[in-house]
């Protein structure tokens, strides 16, 4: 695994927990010693620095038969590229990139290594990820299979083709800030209230945990969980109307277009 930062990192907790069957130490790199020192002492992972050593990424894919690209989506083809002969045949490679279709990447790589692009989320560190992956033009059926095995280690996985990888970027990729940013404005809004920060928390941390937790162990359709808070002629209802007259639906199409924008710019990026 080239690049073990947020997301990167968030996988690999999960290919370490005992239970997955995996050869083992998973090679990992990263680019300071600093972050690679993390990981000192380790008996499933060993790490080395791109800072410290230039071939640690040639070093790391050496007879590796998944490699995943964990870096940011501007260095993804230069990092395919120089791997591109150290790669063992058969290789299968994974970019997690924002952006960056296969195609881009199959070009600086030799024929007979798959591609496969992945979108996973941060929830993955706590196995509760889920991830869209989409072949390239090379990876068979059985190497698709293998790599979604990889991201359920880590939470669900869905199949997509990849023309639609970008909306699952929109969607679940960066889904996790959309929701916290929900929940930094619940807070706001509670302390304008006139709770102290620890109170405004509180209230609307446990409320949001418990809403999930709800909808998880129930199976229940979150508009009817809704219809179950809202008392006709209650309170909820008029909270409601008022978020509604906010017109979330176009705010999400809007906030959802624009990150698929910026996912087509980091394409030619
Ligand atoms: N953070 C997220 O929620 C998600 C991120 N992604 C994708 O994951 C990729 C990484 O993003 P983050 O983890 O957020 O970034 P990050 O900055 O946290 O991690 C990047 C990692 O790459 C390492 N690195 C930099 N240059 C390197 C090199 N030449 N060789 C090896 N390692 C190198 C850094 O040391 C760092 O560990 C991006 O391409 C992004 O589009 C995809 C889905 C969700
Ligand atoms: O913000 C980003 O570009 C990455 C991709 C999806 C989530 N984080």
């Amino acid at each position: 695994m080239l690049g073990v930062g947020s997301m990167g990192g968030a996988i690999l907790t999960g290919l370490r927990a005992p239970e997955v069957q995996i050869v083992r130490p998973i090679a990992v790199t990263t680019k300071s010693a600093a972050s690679a020192a993390k990981f000192a002492g380790a008996a499933d992972v060993t790490a080395a620095a791109t800072d410290d050593d230039a071939a640690a990424n040639r070093r790391a894919v050496a007879g590796a038969g998944l490699v995943v690209l964990g870096v940011k989506p501007w260095l993804i083809v230069d990092t395919a590229r120089e791997i591109a002969d150290a790669l063992a045949p058969g290789a299968i490679v994974v970019s997690v990139a924002a952006g960056v279709s296969t195609a881009a990447i199959e070009a600086v790589l030799p024929a007979g290594v798959a591609v496969v692009r992945a979108m996973p989320n941060t929830p993955s560190h706590i196995g509760l990820g889920v991830t869209g992956i989409a072949a390239g033009a090379t990876a068979d059926d059985a190497q698709l299979e293998l790599v979604r095995r990889l991201f359920e280690t880590v939470g669900s996985v869905l199949v997509v083709p990849e023309e639609q990888i970008n909306a699952v970027g929109a969607v679940s990729g960066s889904g996790p800030a959309h929701v916290f940013l929900f929940v930094e404005e619940m807070i706001a809004a509670a302390e304008r209230l006139g709770f102290d920060a620890a109170a405004a928390r509180e209230l609307v941390r446990q409320t949001v945990l418990g809403s999930i937790e709800l909808m998880r162990t129930t199976g229940e359709d979150p508009a009817q969980l809704r219809r179950n808070v809202t008392s006709p002629n209650g309170t909820t209802e008029r909270s409601v109307a008022v978020l509604q007259e906010g017109a979330w639906g176009e705010l999400f199409d809007r906030a959802f277009a624009a990150n698929i924008r910026r996912s087509e710019e980091l394409q030619g990026s």
